[in-house]
């Protein structure tokens, strides 16, 4: 059923260098999360703190009701065979076809039998569409084909939680459509709580339930998908809509003056309520049963659809 995993006033640091502060939220069961933030805002150091590889300055990551912060090496070690990891480029070895990449972590923590090992690896490379290129070697295959790769060796422990670095780094759209189409899948059928870093705004309107932004080392929001998608905040609507008029600057370092200047220009500065359509979520492919918590979402999102037409 997926874990939670509650983060609270969370800091971390590199020398003089705070990356981000205060930070606290829950990534709720079974559910999709995405993590938004401009480029250096510390995303993936967010991630590594999550699994235990960073240690925060202050603050608290509780996994199944564990603070990670405080274990020790080896009771951490535990904890993380609940995390699956997929990696941005996949991290997968050069030398080792994609079976024996995908078997790895089945040889290295558990005692299973190979041909066990064999029905495992078989399955999560149907999963992840990838039957059949069992033989061939990283440096053979597309890059969609290594992030799914990635992907099924992330499933063979069946982890509770998965942690995405940025998935659709360096794929095309098509090939970053069929990977939500995937991602949103798997959700469906594994049930495990997803956090998913990423840049690529069209995935992060249409694939989670919830959505979190990173911005001058703060949590600017986190929240149900439709909550920030007809967010008023300026930094929420400039990320989302992609803009370079907002509090997001090249080098982060745009005055007040400037921001209200350049909001003032923009056409629908504040949108009436109303005129924000949700972009559709996307929907678990034929024969994929939605988990229950689907009919609550849709819901929420027709109430708050509702509301602001009723409000315009
Ligand atoms: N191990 C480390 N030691 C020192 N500084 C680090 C370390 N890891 C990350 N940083 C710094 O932390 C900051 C945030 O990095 P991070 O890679 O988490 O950003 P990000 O939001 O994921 O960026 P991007 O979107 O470009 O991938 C950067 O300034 C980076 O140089």
């Amino acid at each position: 059923m997926g874990v939670e995993i509650c983060v609270e006033g969370l800091t971390k640091s590199f020398g003089h260098q705070v990356i981000w502060q205060d930070v606290s939220l829950t990534l709720p069961a079974g559910e999709v999360s995405v993590m938004l933030g401009p480029s250096g805002t510390g995303k993936s150091v967010f991630l590594k703190t999550l699994v235990g590889l960073l240690k925060p300055d202050r603050g608290s990551v509780t996994v199944a009701g564990r603070d990670i912060t405080k274990l020790r090496e080896h009771d951490l070690y535990e904890v993380r065979k609940l995390f699956g990891v997929l990696f941005q480029d996949g991290a997968l070895f050069g030398s080792m076809n994609l079976y024996d990449n995908i078997a790895f972590p089945l040889h290295e923590h558990t005692r299973k039998s190979e041909s066990e090992i064999r029905r495992i690896v078989l399955e999560k490379m149907e999963m992840v569409g990838l039957l059949g290129a069992e033989a061939k070697l990283p440096g053979e295959i597309s890059g969609g084909m290594r992030k799914r790769a990635g992907l099924a060796r992330a499933l063979v422990l069946d982890p509770e939680i998965i942690l995405f670095d940025e998935p659709d780094s360096g794929l095309d759209p098509v090939r970053v459509a069929y990977l939500n189409q995937l991602i949103v899948d798997l959700n469906a059928q594994i049930d495990a709580t997803f956090l998913i870093v990423t840049h690529d705004i069209a995935s992060a309107r249409q694939v989670p339930d919830n959505i979190g932004l990173l911005f001058r080392r703060e949590l600017v929001m986190f929240g149900p998908r439709e909550q920030l998608l007809t967010s008023d905040e300026p930094v929420v609507r400039q990320f989302l809509n992609g803009r370079m008029q907002g509090p997001i600057g090249m080098a982060e370092e745009k005055d007040a003056a400037q921001v209200e200047q350049e909001l003032a220009q923009i056409q629908e500065p504040t949108s009436p309520p109303g005129s924000r359509p949700l972009t559709p979520r996307l929907l678990p492919g034929p024969g994929i049963t939605r988990p229950p918590r689907w009919e609550a979402i849709a819901t929420r999102e027709a109430e708050l659809q509702r509301k602001e037409v009723a409000d315009a």
